[in-house]
């Protein structure tokens, strides 16, 4: 466990219970700051990890962080260095999870469960794609669907099990803590929530996704999955609709106060928890290769959509972890990069041709809402959720500037996130202090990368070398390409996340490599997809036009069917 902890709050609130215009909650004091939880808008303070994995979703419509970020124990990097990945979890898990909350012989034993499905022994192996260069891939697809998700998913999908068969032991019938599951995907949350959770006791899943906008891989591997608890809800829109019908459910206190919503998506702490560790991982397994010399700086490359992968990068930093930057990869849906050039985020109003679903400038297929339909689907997102939990920290690192006490800054931040959400839901957009982007390029770079650089990048490792990137993970080579013509690639060495298996993104891949001479999409196809497409499916369609109360009759339906057990 930590001894110290480093505050992004710096006093620790004492009253029991604390009263935050929101809700009020009974403070646990049996856990450290860095084991309790606030929201970014301000509200909800004091909840447990149990409390906010199970909830997803703050009240005051805010994300969940911790408290405090805690500092890494003494010692970390001799005692961390050589512990396989479960062991690392562990570690690092029990930074922010009291074992009076799950004792650490189960924490032990979800971690273990949760690993033993990857394919990889070492997890997430870090790969050497330009020795030269310095420029390292961290393979994260090695689990059950293929994708980074699953680093999380199957650890969430056994957390929520473990909580529930404690909430229900000697319950019956209708007085079983029921918890109804509701995800939107752009194809691979998807999937990895799915099979992190069929067939699970006490536990209903609704995944939403954006209908004929995923891949027919993603697609057929989620609505392949018959089990009881599994509903697919196919919706005419884009991922960002899904996002917020989602977002309007856990809104809405009739389906709450029933049904007991739980989030999959990273807007649920425990999937970015989960992530930190690949970021430790990857350090030790880099730092211990022969070409890291002492001193040498580390910068991690993320290709983003909802900006769940990065941040949880970005804890790791917190904690103490030595990454000099991280830098944001987007794609031609570009929110985040335009961010982080002029500190303005906006969602872009699409003119012309492009907003009638026509082709903008640029080649890309655009939609009225603003979304382009690029080689990377599932990063087409106009939204980043996970955004609001940076912009918590940098409001409140401008706040502490003031001089004031903790509790004012804290609540400084909460209203001013909570003011930018507003502008962003009336005005489309909103901008930041100078300084406050200031501060966010200390930690971060970005760069946007096109699907024809998309392309090039997966033709160029191709031929070099032989490696096969999926769109997703090229979107960061590019970026870490221009990253290292910053810098010297004698004393900085790159990562780069490779967030999914090429083979989910046939359409991309064989764009890149089929006039390429010996490439046959079959040398990277998995025998998990063989045959996939033909297998039985069930799937519903949202009518057009249903909205999210539409999709509430829905979840409402299916859940009585499935608890009468006439699913
Ligand atoms: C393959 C792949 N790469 C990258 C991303 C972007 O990750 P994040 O949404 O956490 O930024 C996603 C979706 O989330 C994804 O599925
Ligand atoms: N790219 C994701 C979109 C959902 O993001 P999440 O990380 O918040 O779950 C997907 O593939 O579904």
């Amino acid at each position: 466990m930590s001894d110290s902890v480093t505050p992004v709050g710096l006093a620790v609130p004492t009253t029991t219970p604390v009263t935050n215009g929101h809700s009020e909650e009974t403070k646990d004091t049996t856990h450290t700051p860095s084991q309790r939880y606030l929201s970014t808008r301000g509200g909800s303070y004091g909840l447990s990890f149990e409390e906010v994995v199970l909830k997803g979703l703050a009240a005051d419509g805010g994300l969940f962080i911790p408290e405090e970020v805690p500092a890494l124990p003494r010692d970390w990097e001799s005692k961390w260095k050589n512990l396989s990945f479960s062991e690392l979890a562990l570690e690092i898990l029990s930074l922010y999870i009291s074992p009076s909350e799950i004792p650490t012989a189960d924490l032990k034993e979800i971690i273990n469960r949760s690993y033993s499905t990857f394919r990889a022994p070492e997890t997430t192996p870090l790969v050497t794609l330009n020795e030269k260069e310095n420029l390292y891939l961290l393979e994260l697809f090695h689990g059950p669907t293929f994708a980074f998700k699953d680093v999380a998913l199957q650890l969430l999908g056994n957390l929520f099990e473990y909580f529930l068969v404690r909430r229900n032991q000697g319950k019956t019938g209708r007085n079983r803590h029921h918890l109804t599951v509701v995800g939107a995907t752009s194809g691979d949350t998807g999937s990895a929530a799915i099979y992190g959770l069929r067939g699970k006791k006490d536990v209903s899943v609704f995944i939403l996704h954006p209908k004929g906008r995923v891949s027919p891989v993603q697609e057929a591997q989620m609505t392949t999955v018959l089990d009881a608890n599994v509903h697919n809800l196919a919706v005419d829109g884009t991922f960002d609709d899904c996002q917020d019908t989602v977002k309007a459910l856990f809104a809405d206190p009739k389906i709450n106060s029933t049904l007991n919503l739980g989030a999959v998506n990273s807007i649920n702490w425990a999937r970015i928890l989960a992530q930190t560790t690949y970021y430790f991982h990857a350090y030790f397994a880099l730092t211990k290769s022969p070409s890291y010399k002492p001193g040498n700086k580390i910068r991690v490359v993320v290709p983003s959509g909802n900006f769940g992968d990065i941040l949880a990068g970005y804890f790791a930093k917190r904690m103490g972890l030595p990454l000099e930057k991280l830098v944001v990869a987007t794609n031609e849906n570009d929110i985040l990069d335009r961010f982080w050039k002029a500190g303005k985020y906006e969602k872009k109003p699409v003119k012309g041709a492009a907003a009638e679903g026509g082709i903008a400038e640029d080649g890309a297929k655009a939609h009225e809402d603003g979304v382009k339909e690029t080689l990377s689907p599932a990063m087409d997102i106009l939204v980043s959720s996970n955004f609001e939990r940076l912009l918590w920290f940098l409001a409140y690192e401008y706040a502490a500037g003031a001089g004031m006490d903790d509790e004012w800054n804290r609540k400084q931040a909460g209203q001013e996130v909570e003011a930018w959400m507003k502008e962003l839901k009336t005005k489309g957009g909103f901008e930041v202090h100078q300084e406050i982007l200031k501060a966010a390029q200390t930690d971060f770079e970005s760069e946007r990368v096109s699907d024809e650089q998309t392309l090039e990048t997966i033709k160029d490792f191709y031929s070099n070398g032989g490696y096969v990137l999926d769109p997703h993970s090229a979107i960061g080579v590019a970026a870490s390409l221009r990253s290292i013509k910053r810098t010297s690639p004698a004393e900085t060495h790159h990562i780069s996340l490779a967030t999914a298996h090429p083979a989910k993104f046939a359409n991309a891949v064989d764009l890149a490599l089929k006039n390429e001479a010996g490439f046959s999409f079959d040398t990277v196809l998995p025998e998990e997809f063989i045959g996939l497409e033909k297998k039985e499916r069930r799937v519903r369609t949202v009518p057009k036009g249903a909205g999210w109360e539409g999709v509430r009759e829905i979840v409402e339906e299916e859940v009585e069917a499935e608890l009468k057990g006439v699913r």
